[in-house]
């Protein structure tokens, strides 16, 4: 009892923790981090699911904030050990303007280093995406790629935009003397797209087939491979990057790591329908129904239709010009640097992975009824 009691010393912050990732590590730190005595999660919505966590032995604590204020986030920062940044605005469909996607992503970031300076915190793992890397605006693909794979990494759109910077950010601090005269020190991690429990997208395809009548029209080659990560895996590698920082801070300090497991390489929509499928519903074609510039066209119609609409209702469909680019690219990872510095290994195999996100879609559907 006292042993544990004097294991039980350290804070954890992470931003975000309400999130479809954020959730995942938060629930990850509680049943793998043995040395955890405060968990703070740090999200501008707080999910009445918090409840139930706050009767465990690690004390709780949930606060409703701003990463772009930075007086809360340091108030939230002040005496923790370590920072997961996973809060960030994810939208690739036109949401949200360009420049709230920056302020939340790339000033956020900015305010959680400075809190990490200012009030002595050492650790600071930053969420990033493989969308750092690419796809690039010319379409070039990445084929089983790694982090030191050679890549023109150029973009136009606000939020690879604006991952692309924070993670420079986050790299940049490596080094920097936190209150007490010690180095930060920081490391990023670049999940490809992820899936599972929790992932509105695949929701969002679920009920598109459901209108359908049970049908999915296939739009982009079986060719184009996608790369995919179960969150349980991009949960449980922040969990051991934020726990073998402190150990390996020379090997791990200023590095980056693509968030990997053994998912298979597939195109995004043939890999959906692993879910999808056993939940009744079916892929039609097999070739893209409609020619590239079809979808091009209607892709650049609906961009068109957003911004005619905006004045009177957000237009914000799958399909436009970004996202067919992103998913008509075949950009894979396969790499072991997360291995080979901190140890990792999946905890999800692919099966467990794929019986998990059935079950979950099997209960969208439940509730849906
Ligand atoms: N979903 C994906 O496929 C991928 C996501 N990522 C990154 O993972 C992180 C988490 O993404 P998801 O869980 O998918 O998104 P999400 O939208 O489900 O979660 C983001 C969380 O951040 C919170 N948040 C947003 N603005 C905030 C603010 N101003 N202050 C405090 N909290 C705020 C939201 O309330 C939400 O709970 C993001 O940084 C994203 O860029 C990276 C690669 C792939
Ligand atoms: C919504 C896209 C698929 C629609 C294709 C259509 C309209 C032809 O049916 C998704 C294809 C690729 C996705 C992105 C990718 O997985 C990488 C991402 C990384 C992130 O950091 C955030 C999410 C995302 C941008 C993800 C978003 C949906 C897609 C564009």
């Amino acid at each position: 009892m006292a042993d544990s009691a004097q294991a039980q010393k350290l804070v954890y912050l992470v931003t975000g923790g309400c999130g479809f990732l954020g959730e995942h590590v938060v629930r990850m730190l509680l049943q793998q981090e043995p040395q955890l005595r405060e968990l703070r999660i740090f999200d501008l919505h707080l999910g009445p699911w918090l409840e139930e966590l706050k009767t465990g032995p690690v004390q709780v604590t949930a606060i409703q904030g701003d990463v772009t204020q930075a007086h809360e986030v340091a108030a939230a920062v002040a005496g923790a050990h370590v920072v997961i940044h996973t809060a960030g605005l994810v939208d690739v469909f036109g949401k949200t303007s360009p420049e709230t996607i920056h302020e939340v992503n790339v000033q956020g970031t900015r305010n959680v280093i400075e809190a990490c300076v200012q009030t002595g915190t050492r650790f600071l793992v930053y969420t990033s995406s493989m969308e750092v890397v690419g796809p690039n605006i010319k379409g070039q693909p990445f084929y089983r790629g790694n982090e030191n794979t050679p890549y023109e990494a150029v973009h136009r759109h606000p939020y690879p935009c604006s991952k692309a910077l924070a993670e420079q950010l986050v790299l940049e601090a490596n080094g920097r003397k936190v209150l007490g005269g010690l180095p930060l020190v920081t490391c990023a991690l670049r999940p490809t797209g992820i899936y599972g429990e929790g992932h509105q997208i695949m929701r969002d395809f679920y009920h598109q087939g459901l209108r359908l009548g049970g049908r999915l029209f296939r739009a982009i080659p079986a060719s184009v491979e996608h790369g995919r990560v179960y969150v349980g895996n991009v949960a449980w590698m922040h969990v051991l990057v934020a726990r073998e920082l402190e150990h390996r801070a020379a090997l791990m300090g200023g590095q980056v790591y693509f968030c990997y497991d053994n998912s298979p390489y597939k195109s995004y929509e043939d890999f959906n329908m692993e879910f999808l499928g056993p939940c009744g519903l079916r892929l039609v074609g097999t070739r893209p129904l409609l020619p590239y510039w079809l979808l091009l066209f209607l892709a650049a119609l609906n961009v068109l239709l957003q911004w005619l609409l905006r004045p009177l209702l957000l237009y914000a469909p799958l399909l436009n010009p970004y996202t067919l680019a992103m998913a008509n690219t075949t950009f894979t990872v396969s790499t072991d640097k997360a291995r080979r510095h901190f140890g990792y290994e999946p905890l999800f195999s692919w099966e467990e992975s794929r019986t998990r996100t059935i079950r979950w879609v099997q209960a969208v559907e439940g509730s849906a009824q």
